[in-house]
């Protein structure tokens, strides 16, 4: 459906923002993860074609989307970073208004939109009055007025809290089941029930692009459990990596990542899904 070769981006002579991914994405949920300037939104941004590669080819069924972005712009539903709803309409009145726009002319599209994102009931309030996560559920529902193929949301969870997190990973969960919905975030445990990839990101390089299932097997046998005294910690912590230390005590209970047994006592451990990817990211590290 989407292919990226070695697509590179830069910004004047110095910033590669994104540095020769080559990718090839289906349909379901793939997860985008990687740091602040990692060059997630700016991969996003050349998908959306809001943005063209300084080389490198993007394919969309086939199609090249710098010469020709209409192919991918009318099967496309964007959600960016910044999106911002205008505070005096209501959520129908943004509809219909982007509807106008799109030259969407079903008023029953609306009104299922309004539902599948869970608004319906709040629909004549202005949109000044909506929450985060109210505003971004709305974000949604404009992008999917088209019907689009390939939904592109950028960090759609940052900032909401825990409910509306939830919510809104059910929401895209159930879009990745007919469309290829590409979302990025820094937080794993937002995409990690829902995506069926994950595309992990580091200076603007892509290191790996997995199902969750093979990178947690690529984690097995990496990933340690230990209880070692304070006095043992910082030693310990200049030779190997951490992944996170609780203070008990007079001891410390750790989780390491390590090729073999990192210190006496150590147990090797079930790894989750983000020691997983921090795994995966050591080990770029070393090898290269
Ligand atoms: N228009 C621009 N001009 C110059 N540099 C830019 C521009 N846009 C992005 N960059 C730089 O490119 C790199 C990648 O930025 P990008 O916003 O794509 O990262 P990101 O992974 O989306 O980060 P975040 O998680 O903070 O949104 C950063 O070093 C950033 O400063």
């Amino acid at each position: 459906m989407l292919e990226l070769r070695n697509v590179v981006k830069t910004f004047g002579k110095d910033v590669r923002a994104v540095d020769g991914v080559t990718l090839s994405l289906e349909r379901g949920v793939v997860g985008l993860i990687g740091h602040n300037g990692a060059g997630k939104t700016t991969l996003m941004q050349m998908i959306a074609t809001l943005t063209r590669p300084s080389s490198g080819t993007i394919l969309f069924d086939g199609a090249d989307i710098v010469a020709r972005p209409q192919e991918i712009r009318r099967r496309l539903g964007y959600l960016p970073q910044d999106f911002g709803v205008y505070p005096n309409l209501s959520a129908l009145e943004f509809m219909q208004y982007f509807a106008a726009l799109k030259g969407v002319r079903d008023p029953g599209r609306i009104k299922h939109l309004l539902e599948l994102v869970n608004l319906h009931e709040q629909a004549r309030r202005p949109a000044a009055s909506f929450s985060g996560g109210m505003r971004r559920r709305l974000g949604i529902a404009q992008a999917l007025l088209n019907d689009p193929d390939i939904l592109v949301v950028d960090e759609p969870t940052a900032g909401l809290d825990p409910e509306e997190r939830l919510r809104f990973r059910n929401l895209l969960g159930e879009l990745g089941a007919s469309k290829l919905v590409i979302m990025s975030t820094h937080i794993v445990s937002d995409v990690e029930t829902i995506a069926a990839r994950l595309a992990t990101m580091d200076a603007g390089r892509l290191i790996a692009c997995e199902t969750p299932r093979t990178l947690l097997a690529q984690a097995r046998g990496r990933v340690w459990s230990a209880t070692v005294d304070a006095a043992d910690y910082e030693q310990l912590r200049a030779r190997v990596n951490v992944l996170h230390a609780q203070r008990e005590g007079a001891q410390v209970a750790l989780r390491i990542v390590h090729g073999v047994a990192p210190c006496a006592g150590a147990r090797v451990a079930e790894p989750t899904l983000e020691e997983a990817l921090m795994a995966q990211r050591y080990a770029v590290k070393e090898a290269a």
